[in-house]
């Protein structure tokens, strides 16, 4: 199996559940694998049979910069629907870290896989 990632994006954004934190902007960081057989794009040399990184970041960036998620969890299952829908990834794991949000720890967050891995 292949995959196309975008590593360490960060992105400002409204999330938590907490009363101040509805108030201001927090950055979150996203590590994101998409399962995705690079073989037809790396026989063409064309990026219509390629997974487009820069496509996918920029939609993340949008949708994450105006979502106004309490939790992460929303905010990571919200990514996966994109990724599925949008861009027909059939497997991904995704990070989404919320840096400085436990005293003590340099990040927090949710880690999940979703899809079908290919063979
Ligand atoms: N599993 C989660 N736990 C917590 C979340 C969350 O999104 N998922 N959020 C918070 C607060 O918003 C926190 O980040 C503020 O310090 C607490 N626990």
């Amino acid at each position: 199996m292949d995959i196309v990632y975008i590593r360490d994006f960060k992105i400002d954004t409204v999330i938590g559940m907490f009363q101040w934190e509805r108030r201001i902007q927090q950055t979150l960081v996203l590590d994101v694998e998409m399962a995705w057989d690079i073989r037809p794009a790396a026989a063409s040399d064309a990026i219509d049979d390629a997974l487009d990184y820069r496509a996918v970041s920029e939609r993340l960036k949008a949708h994450v910069s105006s979502a106004h998620y309490q939790l992460v969890e929303t905010l990571a299952e919200s990514i996966w629907q994109i990724l599925r829908e949008e861009f027909s990834v059939s497997w991904c794991r995704l990070r989404v870290s919320k840096p400085g949000a436990v005293r003590g720890s340099r990040d927090v967050g949710v880690l999940i896989e979703r899809g079908e891995k290919p063979a």
